[in-house]
């Protein structure tokens, strides 16, 4: 497959383009699972220490929190993408 072919693109400039952003996008998501793969040790140290005190794993009002801070920065996406956040940090409920 040429650049065209795999990027869309209908002229070689747009395809070299795209082919650079796309770098950059792998680079980006690279970072941003590093950082969700942080965020989650950061939770399992929260959670850990909640349920040895003899406490629960989850705590709503801090979902309801983290919820409305993802949804006040990106709208309503932003719920969805902290509710899949959530899960991967503490599991399904
Ligand atoms: O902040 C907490 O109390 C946590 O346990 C962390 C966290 C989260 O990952 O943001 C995880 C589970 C809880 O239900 C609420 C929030």
């Amino acid at each position: 497959m040429t650049a065209l072919d795999v990027t869309g693109a209908r002229t070689p400039e747009a395809a070299d383009v795209i082919t650079g952003a796309r770098e950059r996008i792998d680079a980006l998501d690279d970072r941003i699972i590093g950082l969700i793969q942080e965020r989650a040790a950061v939770s399992a140290v929260i959670q850990e220490a909640r349920i040895t005190s003899g406490g629960r794993r989850v705590n709503l009002s801090r979902e309801m929190e983290v919820l409305g801070h993802y949804r006040e920065a990106l709208g309503k996406p932003g719920t969805a993408l902290a509710m899949t956040l959530l899960e991967l940090c503490r599991g399904r409920i």
